[in-house]
């Protein structure tokens, strides 16, 4: 038996939709894995009354499947699904990492990044990389049709995730089929700052660069009270807030000194509208890890 803890995740960070990413240091899935002659699942933890626990509708059956590598599943959710921390994609990412060990199937970390995206297609329909490439190999990750590139970075974040439910796959609906020339020219300049600011481990720059006005104005919607916990962390010293991968997570950026208030903020703003929330005092850590 083999256990894996693969942390959530927060994608797009406004500028990069469909492909940053970054690995959190908390919370995380924990799975389990022992070799079977079929694949059976159990699931326990957040919101497991909502995850089904045949393979054809797991996420870690499409990546049993993937490697050939049937096996009987325990997983402990520490994410919650449709939360906007990749919850679907941690335990595809814990699968992926535990079975290619369990098989000595041979793969790195960025040949398991596919295999755990077809994960990801059994839930949101599409077989997107930016959450289970960071859950995978740790850091800020940038997944493109190339492979990944990955940056080892550190900046502290404040997690945000309200008592509302939020599908990938709505939430993939209501993203705008165009965009204008000014858009494009402003998205490539705010990618550019937040990566460099990745670099340089400069919250500062991260923030900046998170500022996006192409999807996430569309998806605040879906998320009752976004704008107002966004300027109440930006009041608290937020140097960028944005929507953590489809929702309803409001995910900033911020320097340590700022965690503690901008998470107090947050909450009693969701709070005054009557939504539950809980928060994550968290920061950019390290990919799946095998115990
Ligand atoms: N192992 C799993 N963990 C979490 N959710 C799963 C898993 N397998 C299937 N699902 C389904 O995926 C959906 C949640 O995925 P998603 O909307 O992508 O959540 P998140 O925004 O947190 O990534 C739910 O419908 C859930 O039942
Ligand atoms: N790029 C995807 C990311 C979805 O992340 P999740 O954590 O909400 O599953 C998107 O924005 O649709």
């Amino acid at each position: 038996m083999l256990t894996v803890r693969a942390p959530a995740t927060s994608a797009n960070l406004g500028s990069g939709f469909d492909v940053f990413g970054v690995a959190l240091e908390r919370p995380a899935d924990v799975v389990r894995l022992s070799r079977a002659d079929r694949t059976t699942i159990e699931v326990t933890g957040a919101g497991s009354q909502f995850i089904p626990e045949d393979p054809e509708k797991n996420t870690v059956g499409a990546v049993a499947d993937a490697l050939d590598a049937p096996a009987h599943i325990e997983i402990d959710k520490g994410v919650r699904p449709a939360s906007g921390l990749g919850s679907s994609a941690a335990s595809a990412a814990a699968a992926a990492v535990g079975l290619n060990e369990l098989y000595d199937r041979g793969h790195s970390r960025e040949e398991l990044v596919p295999i755990a995206a077809k994960g990801e297609a059994v839930v949101s329909g599409d077989a997107h990389d930016d959450n289970v490439a960071p859950s995978i190999m740790g850091g800020f990750t940038i997944a493109t049709e190339a492979g990944v590139r990955q940056v080892d970075a550190s900046i502290p974040l404040v997690a945000c995730l309200p008592d509302i439910v939020v599908s990938t796959r709505d939430a993939r609906r209501v993203v705008p089929e165009t965009a204008r020339v000014e858009q494009l020219v402003e998205t490539v300049g705010n990618a550019a700052t937040l990566t460099t600011g990745m670099h340089r481990d400069d919250p500062e720059l991260v923030g900046e660069g998170m500022h996006d006005t192409v999807v996430t104005p569309s998806r605040a919607k879906l998320i009752d009270g976004y704008e107002e916990v966004r300027e109440a962390a930006l009041s608290a010293g937020a140097t960028g807030v944005t929507i953590s991968g489809a929702g309803p997570t409001v995910i900033a950026a911020c320097e340590e000194t700022r965690q503690r208030a901008i998470a107090s903020t947050m909450l009693d703003t969701f709070g005054d509208r009557g939504i539950d929330a809980r928060v994550y005092q968290t920061r950019i850590g390290r990919g799946a890890r095998v115990f």
